[in-house]
């Protein structure tokens, strides 16, 4: 069931609990992946709050050919997004068989020669989810949390999810770890920090790194300038955890 498709390798990007930056880093993350020469898609298939338009800064509609949808390309990566799909604010509305649906028509689009795809999947880990996972079959999957105790919570449900349907987890990526203030330049932890190393070790699946809580990083998203594909601490911080990426799915796949 979870055998990666010939030549295209998917990646779940999951979290337990919403706005913990699930989408955030799945755009960066592939920003960085194509810097890296990889030919990356994204898959948008947070019904709850597709982002991904926003985030790339595009309002382009994808066009159907042979039945099939074709992403769109922008900033170097492909994207198909539930948010292409419907007006804002109707993805809400979405139950069941007409959510699974049209998830299907994303992850079957016409991707032509794209290599690895990130899909980033709704919060939470209930039948949509799980469903989901089914479908694209994942070679791996990425559990983005923040430190604090309740996210791990959610984040160890996630590790569990992927470990019930037999997909590899590849790591946990710690968000909004520690904060630099812009005009004094103390630091703070209002979630704390480390604890999502803390629990990855806990529960035996690969740390693959940190970012903090900036200002800047949400100005850019807002904005769909994504730091990743700018020069700075932000697109290097990006790139590091890319590559542990590919690291862990060498491991997991050879
Ligand atoms: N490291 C960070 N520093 C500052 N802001 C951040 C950081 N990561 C994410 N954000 C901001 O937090 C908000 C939520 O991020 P995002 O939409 O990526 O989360 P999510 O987990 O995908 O949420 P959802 O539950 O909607 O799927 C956004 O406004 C984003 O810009």
């Amino acid at each position: 069931m979870t055998a990666s498709r010939p030549g295209r390798t998917f990646i779940a990007i999951g979290s337990g609990k919403g706005g913990v930056g699930k989408s955030t880093l799945t755009t960066n993350l592939a920003i960085a992946l194509a810097r890296m020469g990889k030919r990356v898609g994204i898959v948008d298939a947070d019904i709850y709050g597709p982002s991904q338009p926003t985030l790339l800064g595009t309002a382009e509609k994808p066009h159907a050919k042979n039945d099939k949808l074709v992403p769109v390309e922008v900033q170097g990566v492909k994207l198909l997004s539930v948010g292409q799909l419907v007006a804002p604010g109707q993805a809400l509305a979405w139950r069941g068989p007409m959510a699974s649906g049209a998830l299907a028509q994303l992850i079957e689009g016409d991707w032509g020669d794209t290599e690895i795809i990130l899909v980033d999947l709704p919060p939470g880990t209930g039948d949509v989810q799980l469903s989901l996972v089914q479908k694209s079959r994942p070679a791996g999957a990425v559990i983005v949390s923040t430190p604090q105790d309740l996210s791990l919570i959610d984040a160890t449900r996630a590790v569990d999810l992927f470990g019930k349907t037999s997909v590899p987890v590849l790591g946990v990526i710690e968000n909004m770890a520690g904060y630099q203030c812009p005009h004094c330049g103390e630091t703070s932890d209002p979630f704390g920090q480390g604890g999502a190393e803390a629990s990855a070790r806990q529960l035996g699946v690969p740390f693959l790194g940190r970012l903090p809580l900036s200002a800047s990083l949400r100005e850019a998203s807002d904005a769909g300038a994504p730091p990743a594909a700018q020069d700075g601490p932000a697109a290097d911080a990006f790139a590091a955890i890319a590559g542990r990426i590919l690291a862990e799915l060498e491991k997991v796949s050879g």
